[in-house]
């Protein structure tokens, strides 16, 4: 046993786990009435409402005596305040820096990083001014009209998710695109109706030597100096990077990058340059906003008790369930179009940081870490895999997120999204018993025989919990505090595992692999010296290629 697994506080939660954590919520709503005001939580128009989770006051204060027991709270002191939490890389984790709107200073290594991050967000300002003004112009005097970021992971999904949450922000005339996969057709699709001389290019690269950006880059540059010439590039590529070297070695001039550090994580680096693409889209003014959104969450994080404390319940009740009840998953499943990617960034925001089986100290874990993180907006949902979550095998907690009122309003479309949001949080909760479905057929007039066969395919057994959250709209700014209440949800989790949740060791042997690969796919000579399989498979590759058929 680990000391994690062997301490009072966990063996006190799985002993709880076998009396409370089975209790149906029927059971647990009809019990104390007042469910509702007692588990949920305010964050200015944010509501957390956590009641339909299993759990009872005392399941929260022993889950609360784990986090104390992991000191959750010296923990994120040492994240605010620069301190190299992120031991394998020998790094600090200041996302929160990004977006530090309080005036205090941040150190890292004895040196203030406010001024350099401040620096680089108003290189950011003028820029996206002058491109959305018009003053900046492409090599043959057009203005710019389509942005395209070349980026991958980090470096792609965040803007990409905050680009499509901020839709109704931006303006038609300067459109965002983004290339991410080196399967060719990307690029090229997204290029086949843009217009070189009115195409902006951001290559977006922490490290800026990741295959998939790098091929996509140098084919993006091979198509704009096709048309315009090589001159044409210091007016259409800029490069948001850490690694100046590499940046001007592409041939992108040096003014033209957009810096940030190796103390921002690539997951959680859209509140640095990796935003621009955010920037250019919706104007300096809403990513000001973004940014002051993920610090009102950060404040709340830093200084709400924890059983008061958006993240630190939400990371709680994600250990509840991994941990104690079994489930393996967490679905994200918010009602709104616009948060159509939020899923997906979560995915890796999540799984990268949490799927890690080795502790903090070099040993491996004895208990679950990170879930599976999957999700798709509502009402789509319900309509593919709500199935499984109502009547199958699995359970599976889901996060709920609905604005009141849309961006889009279109007659009463919002009423319907609204509405099905509550009904689903209240079937999933509730079900449906035997006797109501009883009744319901017997109203049918079926026979006996009938409705005992029926009768079991159309219970719901309930107790599926959910979190909603509900805000007034999806603005710039509570869209910030919503990505930050998940970042800080990951973080809590992270620090009670044991887990460094900032390196991710676990995608290199992969890369490595590829680049052994690649020179032996582009020869004609056997390859042999892998698996069977492997070495079958690039036979077969090859087969192909040469014309054969089947
Ligand atoms: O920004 P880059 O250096 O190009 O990295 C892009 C992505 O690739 C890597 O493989 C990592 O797994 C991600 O964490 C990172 O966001």
């Amino acid at each position: 046993m680990t000391a994690l697994t062997a301490s009072p506080a966990w063996q006190a939660l799985k002993a709880h786990s076998r009396s409370t954590g089975r209790h149906h919520l029927r059971e647990l709503f009809a019990r104390e009435p007042e469910r509702f005001s007692r588990f949920s939580l305010r964050l200015g128009d944010l509501l957390l409402d956590y009641s339909k989770h299993r759990i009872t006051a005392e399941t929260m204060e022993l889950l609360l005596e784990l986090a104390r027991s992991a000191d959750v709270e010296g923990w994120r002191d040492r994240m605010f305040t620069g301190s190299k939490i992120n031991a394998t890389e020998k790094r600090a984790v200041l996302h929160v820096a990004l977006r530090n709107r309080s005036g205090r200073p941040i150190l890292v290594d004895g040196s203030d990083v406010m001024p350099s991050i401040d620096a680089v967000l108003a290189k950011m300002h003028l820029f996206s001014e002058q491109v959305r003004n018009g003053a900046w112009r492409g090599s043959t005097g057009e203005t710019i009209t389509d942005v395209v970021n070349i980026g991958i992971g980090g470096s792609d999904l965040g803007p990409v998710m905050v680009c499509e949450a901020l839709k109704p922000y931006q303006r038609p005339d300067l459109r965002p695109y983004f290339v991410s996969n080196v399967d060719g057709a990307h690029l090229t699709h997204t290029l086949a109706g843009l217009n070189p001389a009115r195409t902006l290019f951001i290559v977006a690269s922490k490290t800026f030597t990741t295959q998939e950006t790098m091929t996509n880059a140098a084919s993006a540059r091979g198509w704009l100096t096709e048309a315009l010439g090589e001159d044409a590039v210091a007016k259409h590529f800029v490069a948001v990077s850490t690694n100046a070297p590499e940046v001007a070695r592409f041939g992108i001039d040096p003014a033209n990058m957009f810096e940030f550090w190796d103390w921002v994580g690539g997951r959680y680096s859209l509140w640095s340059a990796v935003g621009l693409p955010i920037v250019l889209a919706v104007g300096f003014e809403r990513f000001r906003e973004l940014l002051e959104g993920a610090h009102e969450m950060d404040e709340h994080f830093q200084s709400a008790p924890l059983n008061q404390n958006m993240p630190v319940i939400m990371g709680l009740l994600g250990v509840w369930y991994r941990n104690f009840l079994g489930a393996s998953t967490l679905a994200l499943l918010p009602y709104d179009q616009h948060l159509s990617r939020f899923a997906a960034y979560f995915q890796q925001g999540d799984m990268e940081s949490n799927g890690k089986s080795v502790r903090r100290d070099g040993n491996r874990v004895d208990y679950a870490t990170g879930p599976v993180i999957w999700g798709e907006p509502g009402t789509n949902g319900q309509h593919a895999f709500f199935q499984l979550l109502h009547q199958g095998t699995e359970l599976i907690p889901a996060d709920f997120l609905a604005a009141v009122e849309s961006q889009t309003p279109l007659s009463d479309h919002h009423d319907k999204l609204l509405a099905n949001f509550l009904a689903q949080t209240e079937a999933l909760a509730f079900g449906k018993a035997k006797d109501e479905v009883r009744d319901e057929l017997a109203k049918e007039g079926l026979s006996e025989e009938a409705l005992r066969t029926l009768m079991p395919h159309k219970v719901f057994e309930g107790n599926r919990p959910t979190t909603s959250l509900l805000y007034r709209k999806l603005t710039p700014h509570r869209l910030g505090s919503l990505i930050a209440l998940y970042e800080h949800k990951i973080f809590v989790q992270g620090i009670i595992w044991e887990i460094n949740s900032y390196d991710q060791w676990g995608v290199e042997l992969g890369k490595e692999l590829a680049s052994r690969i690649l020179p032996e796919l582009q020869t004609d000579a056997t390859v042999l010296d892998h698996d069977s399989s492997t070495n079958g498979l690039i036979k077969y590759v090859k087969w192909l290629r040469q014309g054969h058929s089947l």
